[in-house]
């Protein structure tokens, strides 16, 4: 491919608005556009550096590193491929979504690729004061699925346990999709009568019943050109059921009281922390329904499942309901909070914090302020403050598993610190504390 080939290339690509950037496959970054350069280039020269050097500051490519490689994958499929990733940027660490397309030449092989990169602004990889944040495998994995699901108009239910922030998830859908200018209108399910259900969702004609005294718009009606929001889903009655499925299958609906059909224009999203599977075999859930709302379910992960965000989800939470500005955790605090397993998850987490944040006077929040009124939760990881001892030969995987638990004790939960010492990369090391959760919670809960 000539070098008037990628100057024709260049000038094409300076005018799209997106950051663009065109590689070769020995993953040199060979021409960067404008919006490149303006948002991630942070002054320094681009061109003739490694991808992964630029973005991860990593040695070797993403694949060696035990990352996803775009470049690699689009290069074996011959395809546009899309990953999640986290970039190091001129403003930190962001989720960054990654497009890699091929370019081929005259003779039809892959010459170049075509990286556009787009800063994920629905989530937040840092402490942040609002919206989602997290940084973990588990996390970053529900995170690619949000924003492959939002720009279509599939009907999306939500699954996880109670406090994971299923209503926050479902938000950063709606912000992410082509109705983000339009209403976000949230209903919780739970506790509806049938008169309820209709009058709040369908709204009613003046006269429709005794002190109906104006016509009332639904909540259908408010939601217009944006997303619905059913909470807790699982808990509407069979009758319900009935009735969402109408609106569901017809795409019609009526107010109480009122003859004409109107036409409902949302976007469904719903949320459960119940196994809606088993509920249609108990048969407390229809079936048909399930699968109107199932087109694309998300598990939104337990804090458990995603126990190296917890450090992140503190210093976020703690600027969320702190009275005071700039106030931090201790280390042992922090490395308290890490090692507890919070059954009502981030709501929990969140609920703790405020508390401890009205019984602290200083500009710290140290442990007691979190155990005074919290000494029961229970720990995830063994209490090893003391030297790591070893009292039986074991194999070497389990010895790992039991060093990394103790080393983030050790360390109240400074990843970034441990990964230094331990010589290995931050990434490497929330896979492996990964597996440490998941073995602890195999073992119900003790390592
Ligand atoms: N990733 C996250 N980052 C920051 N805050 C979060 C995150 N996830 C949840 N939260 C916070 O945790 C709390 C619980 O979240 P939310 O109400 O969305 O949970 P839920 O799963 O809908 O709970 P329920 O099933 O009980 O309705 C909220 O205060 C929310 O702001």
């Amino acid at each position: 491919m000539t070098a008037h080939f990628l100057s024709e290339l260049l000038s094409f690509l300076d005018g799209l608005p997106e950051p663009r950037i065109v590689m070769n496959a020995d993953y040199r970054i060979v021409a960067a556009n404008a919006a490149y350069i303006r948002e991630f280039g942070g002054g320094k020269p681009i061109v003739g550096r490694t991808c992964y050097e630029v973005s991860h500051h990593f040695a070797v490519p993403c694949d060696q590193a035990g990352e996803s490689c775009p470049l690699k994958q689009s290069l074996e499929a011959g395809t546009p491929q899309h990953v999640l990733h986290l970039h190091h940027t001129p403003r930190g660490e962001e989720h960054v979504a990654v497009e890699t397309t091929p370019i081929r030449d005259d003779r039809g092989q892959i010459a170049y690729f075509v990286e556009t990169m787009r800063v994920v602004r629905q989530a937040s990889s840092r402490a942040a004061a609002q919206g989602l944040v997290g940084r973990s495998p588990a996390f970053i994995g529900m995170l690619e699925k949000v924003l492959r699901v939002a720009n279509s108009n599939a009907a999306v239910v939500l699954l996880g346990e109670t406090g994971t922030g299923k209503e926050l998830v479902a938000h950063a859908i709606h912000e992410a999709s082509a109705r983000e200018e339009g209403p976000f209108v949230a209903v919780d399910c739970a506790g509806m009568t049938e008169t309820l259900f209709e009058s709040e969702l369908f709204g009613y004609e003046k006269g429709a019943f005794t002190g109906a005294t104006h016509r009332k718009q639904g909540l259908v009606e408010a939601a217009a050109g944006g997303t619905l929001f059913l909470d807790e889903i699982g808990e509407l009655p069979l009758s319900l059921q009935v009735k969402l499925l109408r609106l569901l299958e017809t795409g019609t609906y009526r107010r109480v009281g009122g003859l004409d059909w109107l036409p409902a224009d949302f976007r469904l999203i719903t949320a459960t922390h119940r196994d809606l599977r088993a509920m249609v075999q108990a048969e407390t859930f229809r079936r048909d329904l399930y699968f109107r709302i199932n087109t694309f379910p998300i598990h939104t992960p337990a804090l458990h499942e995603r126990a190296e965000d917890i450090p992140l989800l503190a210093a976020s939470l703690l600027e969320r309901v702190d009275r005071k500005p700039g106030r931090k955790f201790s280390p042992a605090a922090l490395a308290w909070l890490s090692g507890r397993r919070f059954s009502g998850n981030i709501r929990e987490l969140r609920n703790l914090i405020e508390r401890a944040s009205l019984l602290a006077d200083g500009d710290t929040l140290e442990l007691p302020h979190l155990t005074e009124m919290a000494e029961d939760l229970p720990a995830v990881l063994p209490n090893a403050s003391g030297a790591f001892q070893l009292a039986e030969v074991l194999d070497l995987e389990s010895v790992e598993q039991r060093y990394l638990a103790w080393a983030v004790d050790r360390l109240g939960g400074d990843l970034s610190t441990l990964a230094g010492q331990l010589g290995i990369s931050q990434r490497t090391l929330y896979r492996k504390l990964q597996a440490v959760r998941q073995g602890a919670s195999k073992q119900g809960g003790s390592a």
